[in-house]
């Protein structure tokens, strides 16, 4: 027997579960979900590490204001860290599954697989629909090194019931960098094995090595140029040795070297989808090769960055897309990128790069804040905000902030820009003061 429906969803995180609210006003949806209903970011992503990334925040602060009034850092409660973020975890996939169930959206729990152009099977049961949409996601890649077993990732380090006294991290992007300094903060000493000399590549390099320096002050070692070649275990430690003259002992190893779309179990082939290494193949309407599937999130092959914000924006504009066929090709908004590092790094719009190679058409302003009231008062080490301006018409058209207020900065520099506000219309504004947002003004030439 097959049951039809409107439009199936494969994957419950938030790319999928976006289209699947959006569509259910007015369709007959059912979602496959395979693991954890909610998907990475509220499971083992965004959430759970920002809950940990709470006393990180605390605890810098408090550590800046030493001899500026404060006394005492506190320390960091490892179990009862993550007993707090366990309390949030918990309720996640439940709450999840209860919700789309309220919104009359089907749910299967279960493996998928395409069996037709048209038709997926989960067990034994076929479910035929006029539209789907993939929406897997990624999983961290574990290298095929020896020892590769030994090796555990975000995931693991998301769900530790004690903290490492020694931990090492393969490779210096997102993940490792906001892990590490989790890590560091709550007392492990902490090693980054990098293969190149360069941290988290999509962001300006002097911005970058502002953060690597300001985590080794805290104790963070980078190990530049160095590949991990094999884990070997002895008793509750493990040897690492590397390309390098390095051999390192630790008592854990996480493996942050990227992430690779899920798409194997799903027999692609049968339904006419083509993918490649870097995700799923799609046109400027997220459509596969099979003009009834779609993608949405991080399993897409594209340039814009794998980010919650973005798999929910296209996961609404999918189920717009399905309902109005008269649908145009996507528009991404500017979309603000931020590590969750001491201190944040974000960026948004032109980059910084980008804009230095066309000085006729950009013009850039970057100050250091550290002296502004809004970073003195909180005694931030160091402050940097950059902001690009179109030459043309004076519009701001990029950012990049470090500091460890940037995500907040970043998005009013994102609402200013999308806005396109001028520097006059801000000037008419009254804003609470003082504030992060009452600086806003002296970000623009
Ligand atoms: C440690 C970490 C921290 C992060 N921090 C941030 C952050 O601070 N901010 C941010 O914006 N982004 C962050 N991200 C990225 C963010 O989590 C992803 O961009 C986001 O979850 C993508 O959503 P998605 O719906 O595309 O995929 P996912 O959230 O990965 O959801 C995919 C779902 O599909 C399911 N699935 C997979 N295969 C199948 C199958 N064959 N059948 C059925 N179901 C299947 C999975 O179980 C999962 O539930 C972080 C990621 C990690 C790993
Ligand atoms: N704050 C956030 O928004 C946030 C946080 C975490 C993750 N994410 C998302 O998840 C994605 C994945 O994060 P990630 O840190 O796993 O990947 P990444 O691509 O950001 O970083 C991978 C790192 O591993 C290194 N590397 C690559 N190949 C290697 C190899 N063979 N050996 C050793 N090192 C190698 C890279 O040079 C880089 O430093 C991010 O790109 C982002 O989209 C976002």
């Amino acid at each position: 027997m097959t049951t039809k429906f409107d439009t199936i969803i494969i994957g419950a995180g938030p790319g999928g579960n976006a289209a699947a609210y959006a569509l259910a006003k007015q369709q007959h949806v059912l979602v496959i979900e395979n693991s954890l209903w909610g998907g990475t970011c509220p499971n083992r992503g965004c959430d759970p590490k920002k809950m940990l990334y709470s006393a990180v925040e605390a605890r810098d602060q408090a550590q800046h204001l030493q001899q500026f009034g404060l006394k005492g850092v506190p320390e960091i409660n490892w179990p009862e860290l993550m007993a707090f973020k366990r309390a949030y975890t918990d309720q996640i996939p439940g709450g999840t599954l209860a919700g789309l169930q309220a919104a009359n959206i089907t749910t299967v729990y279960g493996q998928p697989r395409f069996v037709a152009a048209d038709q997926i099977q989960v067990d034994q049961i076929r479910y035929q629909a006029d539209h789907f949409i993939i929406a897997t996601g990624q999983a961290p890649v574990v290298p095929e090194i020896n020892g590769h077993e030994y090796l555990q990732t975000s995931t693991d380090f998301l769900a530790l019931p004690t903290l490492p006294q020694r931990i090492a991290f393969i490779g210096a992007g997102y993940v490792a960098l906001e892990l590490a300094n989790i890590a560091a903060s709550a007392g492990a000493e902490v090693h980054i094995l990098q293969h190149n000399q360069r941290i988290l590549r999509d962001f300006p390099e002097d911005y970058t090595q502002l953060l690597s320096a300001a985590m080794t002050a805290k104790g963070i070692t980078f190990h530049w140029d160095t590949e991990l070649t094999t884990v070997t275990k002895h008793d509750d430690r493990y040897s690492l040795a590397t390309n390098t003259t390095l051999q390192l002992n630790v008592d854990a190893v996480f493996v942050a070297s990227g992430r690779r779309p899920q798409l194997a179990s799903l027999d692609l082939a049968a339904a006419g989808i083509e993918a490649t290494a870097k995700g799923l193949t799609v046109d400027d309407h997220l459509r596969t090769t099979n003009p009834h599937v779609y993608a949405v999130g991080d399993v897409i092959a594209k340039k814009q960055p794998k980010l919650t914000p973005v798999a929910n924006f296209e996961g609404r504009y999918v189920a717009h897309t399905i309902l109005d066929a008269t649908a145009t090709a996507i528009e991404y908004p500017f979309t603000p990128q931020v590590v969750y590092a001491s201190p944040q790094i974000a960026q948004v719009g032109v980059k910084l790069a980008d804009a230095k190679k066309q000085p006729e058409r950009y013009q850039i302003l970057e100050q250091d804040v550290t002296q502004w009231y809004t970073f003195n008062r909180i005694k931030e080490p160091t402050a940097k905000v950059t902001t690009i301006f179109e030459r043309a018409d004076q519009r701001l058209v990029g950012a990049v902030v470090y500091a460890s207020i940037a995500e907040e900065v970043i998005n009013y520099l994102t609402l200013l820009m999308t806005q396109q506000v001028t520097k006059g219309q801000l000037g008419q504004q009254i804003l609470a003061y003082p504030s992060p947002g009452s600086d806003l003004g002296y970000y623009y030439v």
